[in-house]
């Protein structure tokens, strides 16, 4: 047989194949090849899995989509802590994730294992702040020449600073005393003060937001682009799709994450042309200069770059929750912060973490995927606090022996290990200052409308409602 013929009998044989049963079978295989191998992954995760010992819902283990979906509808919160009670403090949420809600847990999670990279993306100009770096020389580094700047040196330095906004906070409630004393939205004054001084810190000027009693149209931006990591965290979590999902992602949501970024640069910009005189943030971190060598940096390299500086700002600049102050030894107000933070953790989520190659010992169990501690599941995990969902500070005193067996070093909401919050301290006077003052002023009573405000949504941040409050002056300053 001639090739010319073998070949006229090959095309023969396809087109008889494809003309015949051929496209049938095509249409049946591919069907039957993506079930069979949907079925082995599930058979897998159900039975085979290292993590199939650990209990938890069927769908969870052998799908990533009930989790993400959880996220992105803003009750992670909420099904995690569902799931623990359900299913006990070990549990699965997925096919390589298990969430944890012990003290010991959260010791070998966040103390001991590095951040899942996945859920971890660099901000615009690529360069990543200290809270997503997950190379760990890289993130020493960052660690090392950001610490000056959260010193108890540098707090004290700062303390000036700060108390001329809480004052203004004081002075400008105060004003309200006069007219709308009866409906006050406190949550926004909190933002605006803690706004205020973030800006001054970070670059050197305020937002203004305490001055004209309104906040600054680019905070709104950051509430936004914080949203926006929920989304692309949770994109992050389909390899294979990412692109397509991220595509998904309101494009105004992106934008506005944009805009961010650039102002944040512009912003940088301006404080780098101030010097560095001032308490605050930058003056810490400039101490040994400013680089404008293109990265990347060797672990050893003491100076941050320019492109660092516009990545550090948007990091410290996402962090509604920033506060600072002064009364440090009021055993009774630490109560009613631990309380609150217990009940209203401001990270209320999981910063999963990806156990390197060789396993990781977790609560004695030796795991290899991905593993979280989830904040504000744990602490209001019954197996973990008496009376969970009551407000009660008491239960820090230790004179109470009904919450003896309260399993209070869970209650880390800074984190803790090397990747725990670094302006904790900060974050601690900040708060003591505003409350003192505040709570020295004033009376302040929960409207009926605002009854279930915690009740409320979570996307990285919660999504916070106004917080309706009476103020009046205190019978003192009467
Ligand atoms: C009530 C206030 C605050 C709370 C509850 C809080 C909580 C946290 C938590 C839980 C982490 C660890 C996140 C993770 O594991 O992914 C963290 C990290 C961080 N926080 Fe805070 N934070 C607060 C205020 C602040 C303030 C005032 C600053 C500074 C301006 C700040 C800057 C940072 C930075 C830079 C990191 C990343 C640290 C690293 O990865 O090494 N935080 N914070």
């Amino acid at each position: 047989m001639t090739s010319a013929t073998k070949m006229e009998l090959d095309l023969i044989s396809f087109e008889t194949l494809w003309h015949g049963t051929g496209w049938k079978a095509v249409l049946w295989v591919g069907p039957l090849l993506i079930t069979a191998w949907f079925l082995c992954n599930a058979i897998y995760n159900l039975y085979l899995s290292p993590l199939a010992a650990f209990p938890g819902p069927a769908l969870n283990a052998i799908s990533r989509i009930p989790s993400a979906v959880s996220v992105l509808r803003g009750h992670g919160h909420l099904d995690v802590l569902a799931l623990h009670e359900k299913y006990g403090p070990a549990v699965r949420l997925g096919p390589s994730e298990l969430a944890f809600a012990s003290p010991q847990a959260f010791r070998d999670i966040n103390g001991h294992i590095n951040k899942d990279p996945s859920f971890a993306r660099p901000p615009p100009n690529g360069v990543p702040h200290i809270g997503v770096e997950t190379d760990p020389a890289s993130h020493a580094r960052k660690r090392r020449l950001l610490n000056p700047a959260f010193s108890k040196r540098a707090l004290r330095e700062q303390e000036g600073l700060v108390r001329g906004h809480v004052d203004l906070l004081a002075t400008k409630l105060r004003g309200r005393l006069a007219g709308e004393a009866d409906r006050v939205d406190i949550s926004g004054w909190m933002n605006y003060a803690t706004f205020d001084i973030t800006g001054d810190l970070t670059f050197g000027e305020s937002f203004g937001c305490l001055r004209d009693s309104a906040l600054h149209p680019w905070v709104g931006i950051i509430f936004e682009t914080v949203k926006a990591l929920a989304f692309v965290g949770a994109a992050g979590q389909f390899p294979a799709l990412t692109g397509l999902l991220d595509r998904l992602i309101p494009r105004s949501l992106l934008q506005k994450a944009r805009d961010h970024f650039g102002l944040c640069a512009k912003m940088v910009d301006r404080r780098l042309e101030m010097g560095a005189e001032r308490p605050d943030f930058f003056s810490a971190m400039l101490k040994n200069g400013l680089s404008e060598k293109p990265g990347p940096y060797t672990a050893k390299e003491n100076t941050m770059s320019r492109a660092e500086l516009h990545s550090t700002a948007f990091a410290f600049s996402s962090d509604e929750d920033i506060t600072f102050a002064k009364a440090a030894s009021l055993r009774y107000l630490t109560a009613v912060i631990q309380e609150t933070f217990r009940l209203y953790p401001p990270f209320a989520g999981a910063s999963p973490r990806l156990v390197p190659p060789g396993g990781a010992a977790v609560e004695g169990h030796w795991l290899p995927p991905g593993v979280a501690v989830h904040h504000y599941a744990s602490y209001h995990y019954s197996g973990n606090f008496t009376f969970p969902e009551s407000f009660i500070p008491e239960r820090w005193l230790g004179s109470d022996s009904r919450f003896a067996s309260d399993k209070k070093d869970v209650l880390t909401p800074f984190s803790l290990g090397p990747r725990n919050c670094i302006g904790q301290t900060l974050a601690n006077a900040e708060i003591r200052l505003i409350l003192c003052k505040v709570l020295f002023h004033f009376d302040v009573e929960l409207r009926p409308e605002s009854s279930r405000w915690i009740d409320q949504n979570c996307y990285v941040l919660w999504d916070k409602p106004p917080l309706w409050v009476r103020i009046k002056e205190r019978e003192w300053e009467r």
